[in-house]
């Protein structure tokens, strides 16, 4: 099978886009994880499928989003990418409006093409009970700080089964941006070991369905510096729903004001956030089609 496909990037968090508003691809989960293969595939962080809105979603918005990690899996969520999702729909003439709706598996979010080429997305509010997340803390000791309640993980997986000796507990916070998110305060994101607990966090077992781990430095309360080890995909040049948990996480704890830029390895995100319990998060950053292509994928199961 040949299929057409758009290459973008936004803050470096890669993307194959793939329009199925015409017609289903009928791609699996192996065919998704070839697309993200960077040897044999085209190369993605995830892949972003645009779609039509179901019957009966029809009124509520006015495409579907589906994301697939490139690990094959779907997922709620995905920030960076609907920047790139608003931003594809307009070049290529699927929609005429610079502000749209768009179904996700997390609910409506609402991108908006900026007149500087930048895209902001309405992301919708942050979720904090646990099993909204989904998180399990049994067991765990909490502490609260302002007003976020802080978990401390042992990044190992289950207590006492060895894998995490080498690693000190964490205190996180937990929050869901329609997917999961763990957020610790580090001193320096640049010496933050992501690598070596990122994997151990992602598939803590007080997560049945994994986590994206984030770090965050507060430089001032405006600036902070992240990275975020991703479900599903590993360490990424930006993760555009990290960003806004980290910001989220970091103004309940008192230490950030409402408007603070995020400096990642791929570039910056701006994030708003008012901070009461009915206020949605607001993302601005870059949406950039890096190339056109068509791939022949085999028949895979
Ligand atoms: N890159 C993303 C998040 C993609 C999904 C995530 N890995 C998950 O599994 O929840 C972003 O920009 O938000």
């Amino acid at each position: 099978m040949q299929i057409d496909f758009t290459k973008m990037q936004g803050a470096g968090n890669d993307f194959v886009v793939l329009d199925e508003t015409r017609q289903g691809l009928g791609l699996t989960e192996a065919h998704y994880r070839m697309l993200a293969d960077r040897h044999f595939g085209v190369g993605a962080d995830q892949i972003l499928t645009v779609r039509s809105v179901p019957v009966a979603q029809q009124g509520q918005a006015d495409f579907e989003y589906i994301i697939h990690n490139a690990d094959g899996g779907e997922v709620e969520q995905c920030g960076n990418g609907a920047r790139c999702f608003a931003r594809y729909v307009f070049d290529k003439g699927l929609s005429t409006q610079p502000c749209i709706r768009v179904l996700t598996k997390a609910g409506i979010i609402e991108p908006a093409l900026q007149p500087d080429g930048r895209v902001t997305v309405k992301m919708g509010r942050p979720r904090w009970q646990p099993e909204q997340i989904p998180f399990d803390p049994a067991g765990l000791a909490s502490e609260q700080v302002g007003g976020l309640t802080r978990w401390l993980l042992p990044p190992g997986g289950e207590e006492g089964d060895g894998r995490g000796a080498a690693f000190e507990p964490v205190w996180i916070g937990v929050v869901s941006m329609g997917n999961p998110h763990a957020v610790q305060l580090v001193a320096s994101a640049e010496a933050a070991p992501v690598a070596q607990t990122g994997p151990l966090i992602e598939r803590n077992h007080h997560f049945p369905q994994r986590v994206n781990a984030g770090y965050m430095e507060v430089v001032d309360r405006h600036t902070i510096r992240l990275r975020v080890y991703e479900r599903g995909a590993g360490e990424t040049l930006a993760c555009g729903t990290g960003a806004c948990a980290a910001v989220v996480c970091g103004i309940r704890q008192g230490l950030l004001d409402a408007r603070v830029d995020v400096h990642t390895h791929g570039g910056l995100l701006t994030i708003e956030w008012a901070g009461g319990d009915m206020d949605e998060v607001l993302m601005t950053g870059p949406a950039v089609t890096v190339f056109e292509g068509r791939i022949n994928l085999p028949d895979l199961p």
